[in-house]
């Protein structure tokens, strides 16, 4: 698997959204080494990564990350997953709680009770590759207002290319594991210290899908933000400054 690992500190392993890489943390990142040993890393088929071929499910993914949680690190870490990354830390926490010190979701969801969406997607990159979805997926990601401003469109200019780099078939290979996901179940064993981050303006996974999950998952709370999708890329001061006063307030 791709990681990069850097910082020193408490292991903070931190997973990427759909149709980005491990880059999309770099603001965040830079924000938490003083403090944490920041490991990132790339899912099947995105970023460095490659192979994302046959199909898989979260919990395949949730497994790829308990293999790298052991590789890097000897005792529990902390895991921070961004919306695809959320939901494989949902299944990571499910499934291999003793590798988790603390879990926290970012703008993500447990079950999409209507898959409509996902085929249709799936059936765009089909026909038209990655820039057919290219447009939807920023206005998604980012709010309006911040797409405006100068840091936003260099921000949004990043995101693109790296959606425009992933590779179709990992997209749709993705897609599918997501629509066909039901984490509700594992989501109701899980006991790790667990923080819920919603974006307010978040149209991909709006707030009620994090306090669908809140209400699941018995060591949770929810925190809302002023943000779009992708909340690492719009506020990642706020959130690291979130992230790094819950993970200094977790049971050693
Ligand atoms: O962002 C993810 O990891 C999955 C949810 C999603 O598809 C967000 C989006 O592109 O709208």
């Amino acid at each position: 698997m791709n990681f990069s690992k850097e910082g020193q500190g408490p292991v903070v392993v931190l997973s990427h959204a759909l149709a980005l890489d491990r880059g999309m943390w770099s603001d965040v990142a830079a924000a938490l080494t003083p403090h944490c040993t920041v490991v990132r890393y790339d899912h099947r088929g995105h970023g460095e990564a490659t192979g994302a071929i046959d199909p898989f499910s979260i919990e395949d993914l949730a497994d790829d990350a308990a293999d790298l949680i052991r590789e890097v690190s000897s005792d529990p870490v902390v895991f921070v997953g961004l919306s695809l990354g959320g939901m494989v830390g949902q299944a990571l926490a499910a499934r291999h709680p003793a590798l988790l010190r603390g879990l926290a979701v970012l703008n993500s969801a447990a079950h999409y009770p209507d898959r409509s969406t996902w085929d249709a997607r799936i059936l765009a990159v089909r026909e038209g590759g990655m820039q057919a979805i290219a447009d939807s997926s920023i206005e998604r990601w980012l709010t309006p207002a911040f797409r405006q401003s100068p840091a936003g469109q260099a921000m949004a200019g990043r995101l693109r290319e790296v959606l425009l780099r992933t590779d179709p078939l990992a997209y749709t290979r993705t897609c599918e594991a997501i629509a066909g996901m039901d984490l509700r179940p594992g989501n109701r064993r899980i006991e790790n210290p667990t923080l819920i981050v919603a974006g307010r303006q978040d149209m991909a996974t709006p707030p009620a899908m994090s306090q669908a999950m809140a209400k699941d998952i018995a060591s949770a709370r929810v925190v809302e933000v002023e943000a779009a999708h992708i909340s690492a890329a719009e506020i990642p001061g706020e959130l690291a400054s979130l992230l790094d006063d819950w993970i200094r307030a977790l049971p050693a």
